[in-house]
């Protein structure tokens, strides 16, 4: 009966192993999917796309923001991900822009957005990161944690 109380007593290193071994799987199957949707995005020439729009039930989006035809006043800016994203303030008045959705295609509307929202999230290094995003881009953060809700953009529109 020793065997069994050495392993249980000095954290085998075996089972170290194992647990670092499913840590390392979920990392590379996160890294993964942020790659899969910064690629997404871009052959669907949006601005921006959230995990469960590809049926991955994780609390994870990227912000693309660039100009193109439907936005072309859309910044450049460098496609972000965007993991376990939360607001933290935002300004009171809500501003009207044009939106569509990927996942709905076809249909554009009206919908109001907070122009400034105080945000925070981990990046794909894993990196806390707080920023105030303003305008078109504080609108597509709403859009997209709007979808980790099962909230759409008709949802939102008066
Ligand atoms: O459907 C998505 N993302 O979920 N993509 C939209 C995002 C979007 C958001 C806000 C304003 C305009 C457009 C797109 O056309 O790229
Ligand atoms: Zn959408």
């Amino acid at each position: 009966m020793a065997e069994i109380r050495e392993v249980v007593q000095l954290g085998h290193p075996l089972l170290r192993t194992q647990a670092q071994y499913v840590e390392n799987v979920q990392e590379q199957r996160i890294q993964n999917l942020v790659d899969d949707l910064i690629a997404t995005v871009g052959q669907a020439n949006g601005v921006g796309i959230a995990a469960p729009q590809v049926a991955e039930c994780c609390r994870l989006f990227i912000v693309a923001s660039r100009p193109n035809l439907r936005y072309p006043y859309a910044p450049t800016m460098e496609p972000t991900a965007m993991i376990n994203p939360k607001i933290l303030a935002h300004s009171t008045e809500a501003v009207k822009g044009w939106e569509g959705c990927l996942s709905i295609p076809g249909i554009r509307g009206l919908v109001p957005r907070y122009q400034i929202v105080e945000v925070e999230y981990s990046d794909r290094n894993g990196k806390l990161q707080k920023q105030e995003l303003t305008d078109f881009v504080a609108r597509i953060f709403q859009h997209e944690l709007d979808h980790l809700d099962g909230i759409v953009f008709l949802d939102r529109m008066e």
